[in-house]
């Protein structure tokens, strides 16, 4: 686990060293995928990579899930990304849609997967995690928790789960664990005893962080 001295610290390294690994992806491809989470955390690392000297035309970005509420709802992960990373030399990444209107996710399945499954794999990818373990919108006790875990899962499955105030879309777990270069970031005690908890927890299942872990993801932290 990568720790640092301040949060600040915290989202400014990732930050650079999400830049680096699409630097290197751009180098040797015409276009890079990043995969970004939403929620509380992610904010300042966002906001922070928005100022990378990088080639932003050839990049796409996507989130890892979103929450199935109009961009209006302050719960819009896709809201956060275009105040925070779809601003200053970033603004011209191409975003890569995770919400459409529609009374239920699944009306809207077919059309956003079609989109998302043109953008990868995933060149760099950055996972928040839940003090219940979730990651993405992959949920403890969620109705399609088996399914999104799959190793021939679809890409992006609709999620719905006790601990999630409303529907979701989430990438599913062969997509999150095939990315090129993958990191977790928490921050905050609790994040970490989260963690702690997940490493001794036998099943994926139940800690659905594990599927991160065992695909070898660095995990940034900061108290
Ligand atoms: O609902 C979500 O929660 C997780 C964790 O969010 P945080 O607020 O505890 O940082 C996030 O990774 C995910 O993308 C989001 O939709």
């Amino acid at each position: 686990m990568n720790r640092y001295d301040s949060r600040e610290a915290l989202m400014a390294a990732l930050a650079a060293t999400v830049a680096g690994e699409l630097a290197t992806a751009l180098d040797a491809q015409p276009t890079a995928t990043l995969a970004v989470p939403g929620g509380t955390t992610p904010g300042p690392f966002l906001s922070a990579l928005s100022t990378a000297p990088l080639d932003w035309f050839r990049v796409r970005v996507m989130l890892t899930d979103e929450r199935f509420v109009p961009e209006t709802s302050e719960r819009s992960n896709t809201r956060l990304l275009r105040g925070t990373l779809l601003q200053n030399a970033a603004a011209v990444a191409t975003m890569v849609p995770f919400y459409r209107q529609g009374d239920r996710p699944e009306d809207v399945l077919e059309a956003l997967t079609a989109d998302i499954a043109m953008a990868l794999p995933l060149d760099v990818c950055v996972l928040g995690m839940g003090a219940d373990m979730h990651t993405a919108s992959i949920f403890p006790g969620a109705d399609l928790l088996e399914q999104a875990l799959a190793a021939d899962a679809p890409p992006l499955l609709p999620m719905r789960a006790p601990g999630a105030p409303e529907p979701r879309l989430t990438l599913t777990a062969p997509v999150l664990s095939a990315a090129r270069n993958l990191h977790i970031l928490i921050q905050g005690a609790d994040k970490a005893e989260a963690l702690t908890q997940a490493q001794a927890t036998p099943t994926t299942a139940e800690a659905p962080i594990r599927l991160a872990l065992q695909a070898g993801a660095t995990i940034h932290w900061a108290a």
